[in-house]
């Protein structure tokens, strides 16, 4: 009889793949113990101070700062090919009208392979064009997705992309019809940045493992989009806001915690796998609400969330169970007038990115993710005839 309890050898079992190494990654590093985030070698809070959501998008995907003129290149293939094709749209239009936008996204990104066929066995100089295509036509294309989705679903027609406009500024316009204020085009952008790559987190992961079997980029990407819709994932930024709205004032905060924490529930943006401090993408997120809210003072979103960071502080921050990402940044979504359901697509129009750097970076040298596992079932038992089960 096969010993069913292997698959070939066990060496040892981490629940949630906890500290196992699946892949060497140059795209990006994190220091969770003090709260640091470097893409590509560089501090995110020089990106997100100085550089532009294109600019990083280049850097992840190339692993260097672009020159002028390989910047100027890039963005101009991005703007070229914003545009979605009717047939989407059509597709689109027969979504239920309750559809959440990331199931939309998810479908819309998987039925672009469709219309962009991608080669079964790539190598060589002439597939790092096809490769280098795919990815300005995912990152070009998601804004465009989300924002056609969210119009059509009230019955109004998608706007088409402007190519006068920045990444952040179109997404803007496409979603309202309205050209962005500086600030806020600034503020949507450094958002883009903050969430565009996060070594080895879970919507990454599906990526790689989807694109490990030599399934089509654009099936790894809807793959990830499926992960990161989850509210243990990226889909915690929607939640955290309806828990701010349930919660109501300042004053009810305490109560609120109180409960969650003796019925043993978690609280939505808070903890992380990696980080045991503050995340520093929640501090920068923190900062743009201050800037949107210079002259007019923090909002009740913006209290009630600070009480609880407060009061989770003695017993959850003990613990190392933090602020992460998703925390602050449907509070700063909010304050530019987003619909609190597409604060998971603006994550996925960001983190594209680095999911595609990871994709490249495993092409043609990843072997097919086939992890083990440990067999707890029934072994050697024989078949009983239906007649003679009791
Ligand atoms: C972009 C992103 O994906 S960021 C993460 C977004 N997700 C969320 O905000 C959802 C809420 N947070 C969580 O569910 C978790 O912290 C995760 C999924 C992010 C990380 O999970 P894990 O690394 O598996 O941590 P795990 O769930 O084992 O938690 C460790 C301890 O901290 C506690 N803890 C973790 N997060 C929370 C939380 N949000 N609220 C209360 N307690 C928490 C756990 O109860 C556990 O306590 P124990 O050791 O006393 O049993
Ligand atoms: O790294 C993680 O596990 C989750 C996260 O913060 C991200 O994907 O941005």
């Amino acid at each position: 009889m096969a010993d069913h309890n292997t698959d070939n050898s066990i060496s040892c079992f981490s629940p949630g793949l906890a500290g196992i190494p699946v892949a060497e990654s140059a795209v990006s590093s994190v220091d969770g113990k003090i709260g640091y985030l470097e893409y590509r070698g560089i501090d995110i809070e020089q990106l997100a101070e100085r550089s532009s959501f294109e600019e990083t998008s280049y850097l992840l995907l190339h692993g260097v700062l672009p020159t002028a003129e390989q910047l100027s290149d890039f963005d101009a293939k991005l703007k070229h090919h914003r545009r979605i094709k009717f047939r989407i749209r059509d597709m689109m239009k027969s979504f239920p009208e309750s559809a959440h936008p990331m199931d939309s996204l998810q479908a819309t990104v998987a039925a672009l392979g469709m219309f962009y066929p991608f080669p079964k066995n790539i190598s060589g100089e002439m597939d790092k064009a096809t490769v280098d295509s795919v990815c300005i036509n995912l990152i070009a294309k998601l804004p465009t997705l989300v924002a056609a989705h969210a119009r059509m679903r009230h019955g109004d027609d998608p706007i088409p992309p402007r190519d006068d406009l920045s990444h952040a500024a179109n997404f803007y316009y496409m979603l309202t019809g309205e050209e962005p204020y500086h600030l806020t085009e600034r503020i949507l952008d450094v958002a883009f940045i903050v969430h565009a790559e996060h070594t080895m987190n879970a919507s990454t992961f599906s990526t790689l493992v989807t694109a490990s079997t030599h399934a089509d980029p654009y099936t790894s990407i809807s793959a990830a989009i499926g992960a990161l819709s989850g509210p243990l994932h990226g889909g915690a930024n929607e939640d955290v806001l309806d828990m701010l709205d349930e919660i109501g004032t300042v004053e009810n905060a305490e109560v609120y915690l109180n409960r969650k924490l003796a019925n043993k529930e978690k609280i939505s943006g808070l903890g992380h796998r990696v980080y045991k401090t503050r995340d520093p993408r929640a501090t920068l997120l923190v900062k743009l609400y201050k800037q949107l809210t210079d002259k007019i003072g923090v909002d009740i979103d913006y209290r009630i969330a600070r009480q609880i960071e407060k009061l989770s502080e003695s017993t959850l921050g003990a613990k190392g169970v933090c602020p992460n990402v998703d925390f602050y940044s449907g509070i700063v979504y909010r304050k530019l007038g987003i619909p609190t359901d597409l604060f998971t697509p603006i994550f996925a129009i960001a983190r594209v990115s680095g999911w595609l750097a990871h994709w490249k970076e495993q092409l043609g040298s990843g072997r097919i993710y086939r992890p083990a596992q440990i067999y707890v079932g029934k072994k050697g038992d024989s078949y009983i005839p239906i007649d003679e089960r009791g």
